[in-house]
């Protein structure tokens, strides 16, 4: 029982994140028994740039700056008893107090350890360091403060911690204006690491890089990325959310013994066990009708690959039969390559439908696009589907096999449906139904706040939104909570033409075959939906021979873990490569 608990408690430091009120709520315990937390915090932090400096070889303790940016709260302690212990060591270390005041019992740690302070803000209370400077002077500080972070060795980020909301300011803001980025971020080339040329200074995040949103995985404003970021006690969400989890480098978990079990995370990664959950194994006496039977209503006159696409990779995720629904031509070319697909309608345990259906249009040609039976048969299902306030309607709606909705059937999608249903846009289609729904978004919006819009699009339609991206986020309603997945298996190959109709498939198909799961509970929705996106990545990580991923798991500091290592990105890959590669990885995984 204890070593299941051990085992339960890493699963979730890796693969778990938690809201700062939780974290926060966790920490208290230990608070009240005195546990020295900042002193634990502080001594990892200096382990862990010990273990940097060796691995780059920088064994010279003289000549290796170490600039410690230090705020006033706890996160600026933290970095200055590290950099006091670094100091105690012999090395060159300098704080830079950003803020008015800093931590008092670091400040004389460090200072007794040997360590500098350069103090930044003319009206700082720091006791010992004369401040009322003139602004001209302050100028001129904080300039040379920012030619010496920029020829250090390593830079200890300790700005700011979890209590900041918002974008920096001050004296924070113009450090990381100068030193960082601001806006979108540059996620990195996609190379194996032996390619990535060492650079200085290495930049180390104590408890999260300064400027990013902790808890939305923004990027509010300027912010400094982080080449490693150290987690104390538990991930916070940046570590998972795109855009921020990119600044934060590679995570290094450090564990405080939080009570993880008891609390809710923020936001879930998917593991390999977690999609296991997903799959349904053949029984002895199964059917090919028992073991799911899929409806596709893909492709079109004008996107006939993509209905090959998605009946392809649905008949190859362990399912009894897919019935395919469309014009002509994408029947012939269905049959050519997949002579087991059934044409037409017949008893179904699910749908997936949308993908390679055109969207609206805004013009003349919309009379038109409306005659597309495709695009009526598609409106006709999706009625179904409408949640209307009739008790008598709504029962029937949740009676209704769960559905995948792609694409250009997004856009007939009716306001309010049942948790039967899952979508799954890309960026640019969650911001058009986001617009059309009367939250007037643009696709640029969605990725710089993808965890807001899919968590805005689950509540306002009341299905389950998978969001497509190199980290895929699902938000879909657990028992009255919104509940967000992540799946980030996916290697940056997968970014290829009709990949998301692949994925319409293998997710429509698990819904077909876990269907009597999805009637007694419609909550296992969002967790078949990031399963599908994890199989899904990981069919591609198999097909190009990758171990690039969007999402790689944090390294446990002092359980002899170390990071993951990209040792190659392998070959590019087409949409159809990943159908081939779906059969292992059900064979993996089960
Ligand atoms: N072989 C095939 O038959 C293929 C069919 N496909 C189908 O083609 C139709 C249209 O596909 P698209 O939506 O890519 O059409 P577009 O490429 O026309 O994109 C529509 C809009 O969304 C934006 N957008 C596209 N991809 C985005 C992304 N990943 N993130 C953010 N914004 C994005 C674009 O800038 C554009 O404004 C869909 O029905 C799709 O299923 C595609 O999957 C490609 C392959
Ligand atoms: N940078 C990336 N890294 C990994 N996977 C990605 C990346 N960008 C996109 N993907 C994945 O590729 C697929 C693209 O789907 P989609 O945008 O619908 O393309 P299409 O419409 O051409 O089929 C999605 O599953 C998405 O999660």
């Amino acid at each position: 029982m204890a070593l299941e608990h051990a085992s339960e408690h890493i699963q979730a430091l890796l693969y778990s994140a938690y809201s700062t009120n939780s974290v926060r709520a966790m920490e208290q315990p230990l608070l009240e028994r005195d546990v020295p937390l900042m002193r634990m915090a502080a001594s990892a932090t200096a382990n862990v740039v010990l273990h940097t400096l060796q691995e780059n070889g920088w064994d010279n303790e003289r000549s290796t700056r170490i600039v410690v940016l230090a705020g006033a709260g706890d996160n600026g302690g933290d970095g200055l008893y590290a950099g006091a212990f670094l100091a105690a060591r012999g090395y060159d270390v300098t704080a830079i107090a950003v803020g008015k005041r800093l931590h008092n019992g670091a400040l004389d740690a460090l200072c007794e350890a040997g360590g500098k302070v350069l103090v930044l803000d003319p009206y700082a209370q720091i006791p010992g360091y004369s401040s009322g400077f003139s602004a001209g002077e302050a100028g001129e500080r904080l300039q040379s403060a920012i030619e010496y972070v920029r020829h250090a060795t390593v830079v200890l980020d300790a700005m700011t911690g979890i209590g900041v909301t918002g974008s920096l300011h001050g004296i924070a803001q113009a450090m990381a204006t100068a030193l960082g980025r601001s806006g979108m971020p540059d996620s990195g080339l996609a190379i194996p690491d032996d390619q990535i040329v060492p650079h200085t200074p290495i930049t180390i995040a104590v408890d999260m890089p300064s400027g990013i949103g902790v808890n939305d995985g923004t990027l509010p404003g300027p912010y400094i990325p982080a080449d490693i970021t150290i987690m104390f006690g538990a991930m916070k969400p940046c570590a998972m959310l795109p855009p921020a989890c990119y600044a934060c480098g590679k995570i290094c978990i450090v564990d405080f013994d939080f009570d993880l079990m008891e609390m809710e995370p923020a936001v879930e990664m998917v593991t390999a066990g977690f999609a296991s959950e997903a799959i349904r194994p053949c029984r002895v006496e199964d059917a090919k009708y028992s073991r799911g039977v899929l409806g596709l209503v893909t492709g079109s006159q004008e996107y006939p690959g993509a209905a090959v696409l998605s009946t392809c990779a649905a008949a190859r995720s362990n399912i009894g039969m897919v019935r395919y629904v469309g014009p002509q031509r994408a029947q012939d070319l269905i049959l050519h390559k997949l002579p087991e697909a059934v044409m037409g309608k017949g008893h179904v345990q699910a749908w997936a439908v949308g993908s390679g259906v055109p969207v609206e249009q805004d013009d003349a040609d919309m009379n038109e696009l409306h005659e597309d039976i495709q695009q009526r048969t598609i409106t006709a299902l999706l009625q179904h589907y409408a949640r209307t306030g009739n008790e008598d309607q709504d029962a029937r709606a949740e009676a209704m096999p769960p559905i995948v909705v792609d694409a250009g059937a997004l856009d007939l999608l009716p306001n309010h449906v049942t948790a039967q249903v899952v979508l799954t846009p890309h960026a640019g289609e969650l911001a058009r139904l986001l617009t059309r729904l009367g939250h007037a978004m643009s696709p640029e919006e969605v990725f710089a706040r993808p965890w807001h819009c899919v968590r805005l699009a689950a509540q306002e339609t009341g299905a389950t939104v998978l969001l497509k991206g190199a980290v895929t986020l699902v938000a879909g309603n657990d028992g009255g909570t919104l509940r967000v997945l992540a799946a980030g298996r996916a290697p940056a190959s997968l970014a290829t033409a009709g990949a998301g109709d692949v994925l319409t498939g293998l997710l429509g198909a698990l819904l077909a075959q876990q269907s009597e799961q999805v009637h007694a509970d419609a909550a296992c929705m969002p967790e078949i939906a990031a399963s599908a996106a994890y199989m899904h990545g990981r069919a591609a990580a198999l097909a190009s021979g990758s171990d690039q991923r969007g999402w790689h798991r944090p390294m446990l500091y002092h359980a002899h873990d170390e990071y993951p290592v990209v040792e190659t990105v392998g070959r590019p890959i087409v949409a159809g490569d990943v159908v081939e590669a779906i059969p292992a990885v059900f064979e993996a995984l089960q």
